[in-house]
């Protein structure tokens, strides 16, 4: 088998199954390697096990809002079975085939650097393999949950997101440490499928912190009506659970502790450079991998090493890892054949503006670019205005009761949008409007002649841009 190769990706989650596939687009040969599951950490224990657990609890949400429909109690047995197909029940095969057919070679074994273009792979049935690139590596290796350093909190062996996404049955009463996306969607998840006690501890004043304070109000407003309660100004001191498996009881800094079946912790991530070997080429092994906008290593010996998605902690989403991928296989793919390596196409332009997201919980969150925080703190010539997406025809026929809200944030002078959020019910589908708008910096009196459909909740463009004086 040969040991060389144009590319060697470490790592076969989405952002170095894309860097495989443009290398090899561009006429290069690559090798993948991957210490656990070719499809990583979204395709089994992140976005997409959580999501299939939160769409019926969501669409039940939205069945009882529309009047004359009777909606029964969600079948949590009949959820987590397709949550189970929608993760191929761990088997990695047709992800494999993927990588096979573009065509890679897929190696399985954990990669670490062996210096700069080397690659020594510790395979799983024991020895090693030693591959060579000619042109470049890619680290492509995620990122791991964080558990802090609270007293008792290891040891209780709490779920992380693996245990969530992948849980077996739903723990009666479930406390949740941090206010985040997981958080937020997992707490919201499991309520719905039987947690019939479910507690979100947050350190800080409000749910989504990074958010727009008002879609954080009405998530917690989701919250409270559905029964989940968020003690927010929440510092975990001290955890305990005498018996392995047994209740385990959070003790605060202030207020009365609080007892559960299962805690999770959902306080974050950090890059996966553990034993990565990223002192070989002369980089530090404690943080992410600082990458410039070709997505090129920050002072690696040799100048060959890359990395995308969550290892390089620019956005941890799998639509920007994705991204980075595109733009990294194919500036590798420009480098090595000598070509122009500096077209627009060839950088990361998107993270620059502000990722969008779509936080998936009953309202929807959803967000591009800058909140008007953020905006401020930069120095921008900010206007902002709100809209009540309820008050939207659209809006209005989709349920009884539907409450949401949109915020645009303007540059004032350049007239162009900065951000926009949306939080209300099946908003996500509004996002991606946004993001054209937002990265195209489509001037409002462009937009304005942009016109939505009657009677759809996108006609809250047209009051935004009212809202603003058009
Ligand atoms: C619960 C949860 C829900 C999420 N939901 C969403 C969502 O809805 N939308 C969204 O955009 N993002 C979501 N995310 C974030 C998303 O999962 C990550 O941004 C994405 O998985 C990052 O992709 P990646 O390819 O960089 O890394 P990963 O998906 O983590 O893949 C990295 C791969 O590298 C392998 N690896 C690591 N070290 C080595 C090594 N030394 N040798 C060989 N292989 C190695 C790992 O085994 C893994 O397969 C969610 C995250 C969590 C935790
Ligand atoms: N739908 C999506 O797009 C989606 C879904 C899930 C995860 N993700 C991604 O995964 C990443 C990780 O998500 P996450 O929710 O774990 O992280 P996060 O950074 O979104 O939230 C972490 C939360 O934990 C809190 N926290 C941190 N340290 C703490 C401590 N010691 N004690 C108590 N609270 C503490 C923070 O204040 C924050 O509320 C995010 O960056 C997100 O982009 C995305």
């Amino acid at each position: 088998m040969a040991d060389e190769f144009d590319v060697i990706v470490i790592g076969a989650g989405p952002a170095g199954e894309n860097v495989a596939d443009r290398v090899v687009r561009g006429g290069l040969s690559a090798a993948v390697v991957e210490a656990e599951l070719a499809g990583g950490e979204c395709s089994y224990w992140a976005c997409v096990p959580s999501k299939a657990l939160l769409r019926p609890v969501e669409l039940a949400a939205e069945a009882r809002r529309a009047p004359g429909l009777t909606v029964g109690p969600v079948d949590t047995a009949a959820v987590l079975a397709r949550r189970d197909e929608a993760v191929s029940r761990f088997d990695d095969g047709g992800q494999v085939r993927w990588i096979e057919g573009v065509p890679a070679e897929f190696v399985r074994g954990r990669g670490r650097l062996d210096g700069p273009g080397r690659v020594a792979v510790d395979l799983p049935g024991g020895g090693s393999r030693t591959l060579t690139a000619r042109h470049a590596v890619v680290l492509a290796t995620g990122s791991r949950a964080v558990v802090p350093p609270v007293p008792g909190l290891a040891e209780a062996r709490p779920w992380g997101s693996r245990e969530a996404t992948a849980a077996k049955a739903v723990p009666a009463r479930l406390a949740v440490l941090g206010g985040g996306v997981v958080a937020c969607e997992m707490a919201q998840a499991l309520h719905g499928l039987g947690a019939r006690e479910t507690t979100v501890l947050v350190r800080g004043d409000r749910l989504l912190g990074r958010m727009e304070p008002f879609a954080s109000a009405l998530v917690a407003d989701s919250f409270a009506a559905s029964g989940i309660g968020v003690r927010t100004g929440a510092e975990a001191v001290r955890v305990e659970r005498p018996e392995p498996g047994g209740p385990v009881t959070v003790h605060l800094a202030s207020g009365p502790p609080v007892e559960a079946d299962e805690l999770l912790v959902a306080t974050g991530r950090r890059a996966a450079t553990d034993g990565l070997g990223l002192e070989t080429v002369g980089l530090p092994g404690d943080r992410p991998v600082e990458v410039d906008d070709s997505m090129r290593a920050v002072g690696a010996d040799g100048g060959r090493l890359y990395a995308v998605g969550d290892v390089n902690g620019r956005a941890l989403l799998t639509h920007m890892g994705k991204y980075q991928a595109r733009v990294c296989g194919d500036v590798i793919a420009a480098r090595a054949k000598g070509e122009p390596d500096d077209l627009p196409a060839l950088r990361d332009a998107a993270g620059g503006y502000g990722a969008p997201q779509v936080v998936f919980t009953d309202p929807q969150v959803c967000s591009v670019g800058r909140t008007e925080a953020r905006a401020r703190a930069e120095g921008f010539p900010v206007r902002a205005v709100e809209y009540d997406l309820g008050a939207v025809t659209g809006a209005y026929l989709l349920g009884d009761g539907y409450r949401g809200r949109a915020k645009a944030v303007v540059d004032a002078e350049r007239r162009v949008l900065l951000g926009v959020t949306f939080a209300g019910p099946g908003a996500a589908e509004l996002l991606h409007a946004a993001t054209i708008a937002v990265t195209a910096e489509v001037p409002l009196d462009r937009l304005w002649h942009a016109v939505p459909s009657f009677p759809t909740v996108s006609e809250v463009w047209l009051r935004l841009l009212e809202a603003y004086g058009l």
